[in-house]
């Protein structure tokens, strides 16, 4: 049977669903093996490097074309058995497949790359920083539900791989901490039984804290992480992977305070786990957030955890600076925000304020890298490039990146 063509489908190089074989040699920060026939630039999900694939051709892009795995004719000696027997179909996880020393080798390279071919600086980056939990380590999960046209029981769980709508159930994640595990049963028992009110369907809570494992946005979590204590809205942003925490915090305060820093502030703070964890090293700490629930519990939190000396301001952090009475050259700037990076506004008053030192902290180097470019033009230096792993078994990482101002 031949495929029906899609409208716009562009016919070269390759037609479409022609079967193409190629050795995959690099792994797109995407989470797609790559390879290349006549230099022609591939892209497959699923496939690894060192492997040799058959691949379908679906789309063929200006200078690549995206291929479907078919069959791995020669498998890459990095191969692992994936541990969940969903992988694959899942959307959630893209390396299960691939062992772990290596998912972290390529999580280096592809910061690497993106420095170079991006923002042009052929930077040393340390090696990814391994999350000492490579499976079982995720605190929150939101599995999410659609209602069914014809009754019955919803699919509830992860976007399917390579779809947009379609959701694959779940019922058990390795990924996610054993207690969520042990709870997700019921709560998808209680989704079954009340499917009948929702109008379209919705999204679960599950989120791991000391004590139990909450399920309502608004109860309070809490985390420890070191010695200290964080309270915040379960539905609130806080890290996903408290395993690695404790080694992630310690690395940006050494990052932060090395040159003798005195003072810090910590802008996208969320409940404070930056500013607080590094407070100990500064004689003043400023955090600024804006989501007023988040901010409350980054006060409570410096109260709780006896910290006089930090202040939380619920504030967009894209016009801060104008309040910051710290000495600049003596201040360190924590930036951690979220997945679109920072905006103009954000970085023009950062670069007028001139902080000493930035610690830019990311999920999305993409967008971190893309600001390097900012950074550069007024007057920064890249003095490190740490990845850390906070995502084992997905495409996903976290980059610590510090600059220092020229003199
Ligand atoms: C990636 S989280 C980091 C939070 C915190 N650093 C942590 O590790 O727990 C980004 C935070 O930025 C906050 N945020 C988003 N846009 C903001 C803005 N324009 N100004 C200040 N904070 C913002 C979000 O509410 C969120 O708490």
């Amino acid at each position: 049977m031949t495929a029906t063509i899609p409208k716009g489908f562009h016919p070269e190089p390759f037609s479409y669903h022609q079967e193409l074989e190629l050795d995959i040699d690099a792994l797109s920060n995407a989470g797609d093996g790559i390879g290349r026939v006549d230099g022609w630039v591939v892209f497959v999900p699923f496939a690894l490097p060192g492997d040799r694939v058959k691949a379908r051709v679906w789309r063929n892009d200006r200078n690549y074309s995206s291929a479907d795995l078919v069959e791995v004719l020669r498998p890459s000696p990095d191969r692992v058995e994936p541990v969940c027997r969903l992988f694959g179909t899942c959307g959630g996880c893209q390396y299960q497949h691939f062992s772990y020393g290596r998912q972290l080798f390529w999580k280096t390279r592809q910061v690497a790359d993106l420095l170079r071919l991006q923002a042009g600086l052929e930077l040393p980056v340390n090696p990814a920083i391994a999350s000492p939990r490579e499976y079982h380590y995720r605190s929150k999960i939101t599995p999410h539900f659609d209602k069914p046209k014809e009754g019955g029981k919803p699919a509830i769980g992860f976007l399917k791989a390579g779809s947009r709508r379609e959701v694959v159930d779940v019922p058990q994640c390795p990924i996610a901490m054993e207690c969520i595990n042990e709870v997700l049963p019921m709560a998808r028992k209680s989704v079954y039984q009340a499917v009948a009110r929702f109008k379209r369907g919705a999204t679960i809570l599950l989120r791991a804290s000391e004590g139990g494992v909450i399920t309502n946005n608004n109860a309070v979590a809490c985390e420890k992480v070191g010695t200290l204590e964080f309270h915040f809205l379960a539905g609130d942003f806080f890290q996903n992977n408290p395993f690695i925490l404790p080694l992630f915090t310690d690395y940006v305060a050494r990052q932060a305070s090395m040159d003798g820093e005195e003072f810090l502030v910590d802008a996208y703070c969320g409940s404070g786990l930056f500013a607080l964890s590094l407070a100990e090293k500064f004689k003043k700490v400023l955090g600024v957030e804006v989501s007023e629930t988040s901010a409350d519990w980054a006060r409570s939190n410096a109260r709780s955890n006896g910290i006089s000396h930090a202040e939380f301001l619920a504030a967009d952090a894209g016009a801060i600076f104008a309040q910051v009475d710290f000495p600049a050259e003596k201040t360190a700037v924590v930036i951690d925000p979220p997945r679109k990076g920072c905006s103009m506004e954000f970085l023009t008053q950062l670069f007028a304020f001139g902080p000493g030192k930035v610690v830019y902290v990311s999920c999305n180097p993409a967008t971190q890298i893309r600001d390097l470019a900012e950074f550069d033009k007024a007057g920064y230096a890249v003095t490190a490039v740490q990845p850390f792993d906070l995502f084992p078994q997905t495409k996903h990482l976290e980059c610590v990146v510090t600059l220092k101002k020229k003199n």
